[in-house]
């Protein structure tokens, strides 16, 4: 479990004082895929650097598994980084030295024997599916085949924690999904916690369960996944689900309509049941749908549709009561004319 305490980090600069990170606490519990979102500037590399003490804290803890990082001496604290896997933007691998080297140089830090470091390296290897490359250099490897190499060295001392600092933001799409699998793999398979930072909200549906968004050094939202693209609360955080959810019917389109437009949202189970062709049984309204999708997040069900209701206004009145009633989420976007 990672706890992090009113953490703040300030840079000194000749301009003066710059604030990366502002008072933020935050727990992430054991086996969490925690993402940390935000545009660039927000705090996100300051604050996950801070995790691991490779940016020092300027005031604040950082409680890894019971231990306060910053009251560690420097030995003590370079045992307690080895439990702490990194990955990064731009795999940081050393460019003359093989996959089975680089992998093998994390297990010096730890005086691992020779034989215990080639089995080690070996079953890394095989883990993140590069047994074919352990004696070919950085330079022959495609993007996502490097940062498999960076998982592998990530995992070499066994870390219970995995920070990754925009892990695959240097990955075309299809890489991406396939880095983001394997992340998902090691953290069913081996418990590991992981934290990641990202500007892309792609990245946080698809593999997080919790998530917080940072703006100017401070976390302004978090929760669960689910819950925070359901009910998202601040304009930042809106912005950032609509960039993924993509829920937008042209204005034109909406100009045109001359019946009441709701839009509805079935969290859950409620996305399953039928509560749209119930209430055209139940009530003289007509429905037309101009917009609906059902996303799976965190493999909960979340649909979101825009209906134009036609009918008396008292009928799409009660429609609207009763869809209200179910789904506890309808907006009046438009009154009808
Ligand atoms: N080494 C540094 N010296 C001075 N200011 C810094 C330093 N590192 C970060 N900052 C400043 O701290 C603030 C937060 O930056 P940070 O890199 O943590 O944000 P970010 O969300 O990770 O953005 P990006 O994705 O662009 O890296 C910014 O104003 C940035 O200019």
């Amino acid at each position: 479990m990672i706890e992090v305490r009113n953490l703040v980090k300030t840079y000194v600069t000749k301009k003066g004082k710059v604030i990366g990170v502002d008072n933020v606490s935050l727990t992430v519990n054991k086996g969490d895929i925690f993402g940390i979102v935000g545009y660039s500037g927000a705090g996100k590399s300051s604050l996950i650097r801070c995790l691991n003490l490779l940016e020092k804290p300027t005031s604040g803890q950082v409680i890894i598994d019971g231990i306060n990082l910053l009251s560690l001496n420097d030995k003590k604290l370079r045992t307690a980084r080895l439990k702490i896997g990194m990955i990064f933007q731009h795999f940081h691998l050393v460019s003359s030295k093989t996959v089975f080297e680089n992998v093998a140089f994390a297990l010096k830090a730890a005086n691992k024997s020779k034989r215990d470091t080639e089995s080690r390296v070996t079953e890394l290897l095989e883990m993140v599916g590069l047994t074919d490359k352990r004696d070919v250099y950085p330079s022959q490897l495609s993007g996502g085949q490097k940062q498999r190499v960076g998982i592998a060295r990530a995992l070499a001392n066994h870390p219970s924690v995995l920070l990754c600092d925009e892990a695959t933001s240097a990955l075309d799409p299809s890489t991406t999904r396939s880095i983001l699998s394997l992340l998902k793999k090691i953290n069913r398979e081996l418990g590991l916690t992981i934290v990641l930072i990202t500007h892309e909200m792609e990245v946080v549906k698809e593999i997080c369960n919790k998530m917080a968004i940072m703006q100017d050094g401070r976390v302004i939202e978090e929760g669960s996944v689910y819950e925070v693209f359901a009910n998202p609360q601040a304009p930042l955080t809106k912005s950032f689900i609509q960039s993924v959810l993509q829920f937008d019917v042209p204005s034109q389109i909406l100009e045109k309509r001359k019946g009441t437009i709701v839009k509805i949202q079935f969290k859950g189970s409620i996305a399953e049941e039928s509560v749209i062709s119930d209430v055209f049984q139940k009530f003289k309204v007509k429905g037309n749908i101009l917009h609906g999708k059902i996303e799976y997040i965190q493999e909960t069900p979340l649909g979101i549709f825009m209906m134009e209701l036609n009918g008396d206004e008292s009928e799409v009145e009660k429609a609207i009561e009763y869809i209200r009633a179910r789904t506890n989420s309808l907006e009046v976007i438009v009154y009808a004319a």
